[in-house]
Parts: structure tokens; C-alpha cells; sequence
């Protein structure tokens, strides 16, 4: 067929695409009332999670699962802004990798408020002036964010999904590479990264800053002085720096798990994950009494993590990821069995266990 008639064709298709999307948006504007009415939480990620996977089911075509994927990305995101005009707090500045983690999960259509640390992150959703925020909670080189897992314990908020992104470093200036003496980046990127700075960089200085974004603007600020910064491409767009070095994270597979936290926990999709914490009494076979919660009940728990509990010396907070949702009967009935030997449980959320 010659070009011009292919497309007129996909001219004719176009249009199609345009009609049905607005007949899906009427539907869309039509959930979101009946939302409101009800005081339902307008992200579904219940729903997100059942539609993709129908989707790549359905998927007979050229498209890959991946493009058909963010095609729908942009859909959903478009209904989350109709129905509510949806605010999503990160930890900002722009362009930092939780800034990517966000709109990754929902799409270019809604607004996204930059906050200086975590605990405005939790702020902003626990006073309603965003509906959701975005936090990192892991890395698979550096392991645990301390920081948001610390935020937890005081938070009414409720984890609703998850996000793994992978971490690409680079480093970036706008001098050449011979002239740098100082590095810029966030704490985790340096800790993502040693190895391949011990090789490259041993005598640089390394200056701990807030953010990637941050590390950027001050490689362009102080690039006489011979400053260069670590972190993502979106930074070194953002900052007007080149690339001199990509892919520089000591690990390839480098990716870091990010939680949705809003008003709500996500309702069970057959395949999802709960995190809890708890503190155990001080007594001589507690932590091992508590554990064995799970292994009755045949629970598998995919993570846990310590941290001091703020209340007395080498008292501990522990942190744990059981695979189920939290209405599944063996993960309540553990849960139960759990408190049996605590002073403390809280479970702060069942999404589903996503690899994307
Ligand atoms: O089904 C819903 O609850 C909707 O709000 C619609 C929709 C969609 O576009 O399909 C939009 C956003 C939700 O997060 C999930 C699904």
C-alpha cells in the first residue's frame, strides 16, 4: 500500500482512538463520582494491577507488553486527574529518582508537589494536602532507608503500592574529567557507587548533599572549583550537564523499591505483600518466639529489618515483609499469634508485590 493511503488509514484509526477514549473518559468521570459520593480512594491500585495484567493476557498483537503498558500508564493517569485532579507529594527537588519512581506509577496528567525530606512527604498526605506521596524504602545494593522506615512508626498512613525503579548513575559535569576534584551526590548514590570511585576517583572529595538534583546544580555552580556530581540523566538534563561516564552503580541490576503511602492500604489482588513492625519484650527467646509466628502459620517473610526504637537504649523496632495480604486467614492469624509475644505490632500495609 503506498504511504499516503497507510495513513489515511491510521489518520481513520486515530480518530477512532480519540472517540473511544472519550467514551472511556465519560466512564472514568462516572467512577470518580460515584467515589466522591462514597468516600472511596480514588487510586485503584487494585484495579491498575487487575487491568494490566488482563491486558497483557489480551495482547495478541505487535505491541510489546512494555509499550502497551505505558500507553495505559498515561490512560490511567489521565482518569486519576478527571476523576479528582490528583496531587502526589515526593521527595523533590525535580528530577530526582523519586520523582521518576512517581511517574512511573502515575502518569504525566497529575500534579506532583516536590517536598524538601520524608517527613513532609508524610505530612503533606496525613494534613489532605496531597492524596498520595512517594518514598524510598530500599535499595538492593545499600539495603533500607532508615529514615522512612523510622517515619513509620508514628504515621496513620498506610502503604497502598509499591514501585521498583532501576538506578542508573552517571557522572556529569561541565568540565572536562581531568579537571574534577569534588564529587557531589546523595549518600545512597555514593554507597551504590564506591567501588567504582575507589577505581576512578580516590582522591576526590565526596560532598554529601540532599539530592541528585541538588549534586547537579552544584557540579554547574562550582565548576571551577572542579566539581562533577553523581546521579541520573534527568539531573544532568535539568542542570545542563553533559554525561561523561554512564551506568557507573557497582551493581548492573542497582534498584530501589519505593512505597505509594496514602489514607488507605490497597484491597487483596492474590499476589501481594504486608508490612508490619513490632517490638518485642525484653525477655530471653522473644525475637525467636515472635518469628516463629510466621513459620507456624506457613508465612513467608521476604524481609526484615532493625532499627533502635527511639524510646530506650538498645531497645529495637523490627520491620517485616510477609508475602499475602493482610485479610488472607494464615497472614491474620499470624499477625495474631505475633502479639502474643510483643509489646508493640502495627501493620502498615497489604499492595500488591509488583516487579515494575
Ligand atoms: O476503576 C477505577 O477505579 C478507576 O478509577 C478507573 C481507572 C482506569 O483508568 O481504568 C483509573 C484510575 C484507577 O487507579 C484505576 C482505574
Amino acid at each position: 500500500m503506498p504511504l499516503d493511503q497507510i495513513r489515511k488509514k491510521i489518520d481513520t484509526l486515530d480518530h477512532q482512538l480519540i472517540g473511544l477514549l472519550s467514551e472511556r473518559a465519560d466512564l472514568v468521570h462516572e467512577v470518580g463520582e460515584i467515589k466522591k459520593a462514597e468516600g472511596l480512594q480514588i487510586y485503584a491500585p487494585e484495579r491498575e494491577h487487575a487491568l494490566l495484567r488482563r491486558l497483557a493476557e489480551i495482547n495478541q498483537g505487535r505491541i510489546p507488553e512494555k509499550s502497551l503498558r505505558a500507553i495505559y500508564r498515561e490512560i490511567m493517569s489521565s482518569a486519576l486527574a478527571l476523576e479528582d485532579n490528583l496531587t502526589v507529594a515526593y521527595l523533590g527537588p525535580e528530577g530526582t529518582w523519586t520523582h521518576q519512581a512517581a511517574i512511573k506509577k502515575f502518569g504525566h496528567s497529575i500534579n506532583y508537589a516536590s517536598q524538601a525530606n520524608f517527613a513532609e512527604v508524610f505530612d503533606q498526605v496525613a494534613r489532605r494536602k496531597a492524596h498520595y506521596g512517594v518514598v524510598p524504602i530500599e535499595n538492593s545494593t545499600e539495603g533500607a532507608i532508615s529514615h522512612t522506615l523510622d517515619l513509620f512508626v508514628d504515621s496513620p498512613l498506610q502503604i497502598c503500592a509499591q514501585i521498583m525503579l532501576r538506578i542508573e548513575n552517571g557522572l556529569m559535569a561541565c568540565i572536562p574529567r581531568d579537571e574534577i576534584k569534588t564529587l557531589y551526590s546523595h549518600p545512597q548514590v555514593f554507597g551504590q557507587c564506591r567501588n567504582w570511585i575507589l577505581r576512578h576517583f580516590p582522591e576526590a572529595d565526596l560532598v554529601e548533599v540532599s539530592s541528585t538534583t541538588k549534586a547537579a546544580a552544584l557540579a554547574r555552580e562550582n565548576a571551577p572549583n572542579g566539581a562533577a556530581a553523581l546521579g541520573g540523566k534527568l539531573a544532568a538534563e535539568l542542570n545542563e550537564l553533559t554525561m561523561l561516564e554512564e551506568s557507573i552503580q557497582d551493581r548492573s541490576t542497582n534498584t530501589t523499591r519505593f512505597l505509594v503511602i496514602g489514607e488507605e492500604t490497597c484491597p487483596a489482588t492474590g499476589n501481594d505483600r504486608t508490612s508490619i513492625l513490632f517490638s518485642i519484650h525484653d525477655r530471653p527467646g522473644s525475637l525467636v518466639n515472635a518469628l516463629q509466628a510466621f513459620d507456624k502459620l506457613n508465612v513467608n517473610m521476604s524481609k526484615i529489618e532493625s532499627r533502635p526504637s527511639k524510646q530506650r537504649d538498645w531497645e529495637y523496632i523490627f520491620y517485616v515483609d510477609l508475602a499475602g495480604h493482610c485479610t488472607d486467614a494464615a497472614v491474620s492469624e499470624a499477625l495474631l499469634e505475633l502479639e502474643k509475644h510483643c509489646s508493640l505490632v502495627k501493620m502498615f500495609g497489604s499492595y500488591p508485590d509488583t516487579e515494575s
